[in-house]
């Protein structure tokens, strides 16, 4: 049996083989050249999609002021970022073909759950991430989901600093890190000015929303 077909026995046929237009589950991810392990899906959520993350999310009423600009959970998640996980799981699983790479690793995407951690955060213009692996406590797999307004994520070799690749998320965008772009490299947000240019045009900054999903190790 072909590895699709594994899948679609543990999770049943993907959405994008049952579900309307709007539903489809894109099929665009971008494996980012010399990060081992990093894949970006720029449309992964269409944009009502993302107006229906981005209301979920504020119904939450997690940011209720600018200065409440994270929130977290461990262990149930709510029932929209349950969703949102079957939808990265499709998104990925769409992406299987024969001999192509899977943008995070069969093991990771079969287990159960996917993920059961999550980091919700708010960042107004200006406020960014300092360069970061994430911590050990979680496993390998981590996604992050981006709305509301672009910004450039910088990856920075932990073995040479020199090294940094910048990755456009744009709002819809889903980021999957593994492996090597989840331990060896550091990911970093720094919207002060001059950091945020793609194209050679710095990027016009909104607040920008993230939902990151990690799982905890056992
Ligand atoms: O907000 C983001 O896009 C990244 C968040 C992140 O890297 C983290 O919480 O570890
Ligand atoms: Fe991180």
């Amino acid at each position: 049996m072909d590895e699709k077909a594994v899948l679609e026995q543990v999770f049943g046929q993907s959405s994008s083989d049952s579900e309307g237009e709007d539903e489809e589950v894109q099929f665009d991810w971008e494996e980012i050249p010399g990060v081992k392990g990093l894949w970006v899906s720029r449309n992964f959520l269409s944009p009502h999609k993302q107006s229906t993350l981005f209301s979920e999310v504020q119904s939450e009423n997690w940011f209720t002021k600018p200065s409440n600009n994270q929130a977290m959970r461990f262990g149930d998640l709510p029932t929209w970022a349950i969703q949102l996980s079957h939808s990265i799981c499709d998104s990925v699983l769409a992406a299987s073909d024969d001999d192509q790479l899977l943008p995070l690793p069969l093991d990771l995407l079969l287990r159960q759950p996917l993920f059961d951690q999550m980091i919700v955060n708010q960042y107004q213009p200006g406020e960014g991430i300092c360069a970061h692996v994430d911590l050990l406590r979680f496993e390998d797999g981590i996604a992050i989901v981006s709305l509301e307004s672009s910004c450039v994520m910088h990856f920075t070799s932990v073995d040479n600093e020199l090294v940094s690749v910048p990755v456009l998320l744009n709002p819809g965008s889903l980021v999957v890190m593994s492996g090597e772009a989840r331990y060896r490299w550091k990911h970093e947000i720094n919207r002060r000015p001059g950091f945020q240019t793609w194209e050679g045009r710095e990027l016009d900054q909104m607040r920008r929303t993230s939902v990151t999903l990690r799982k905890l190790c056992e």
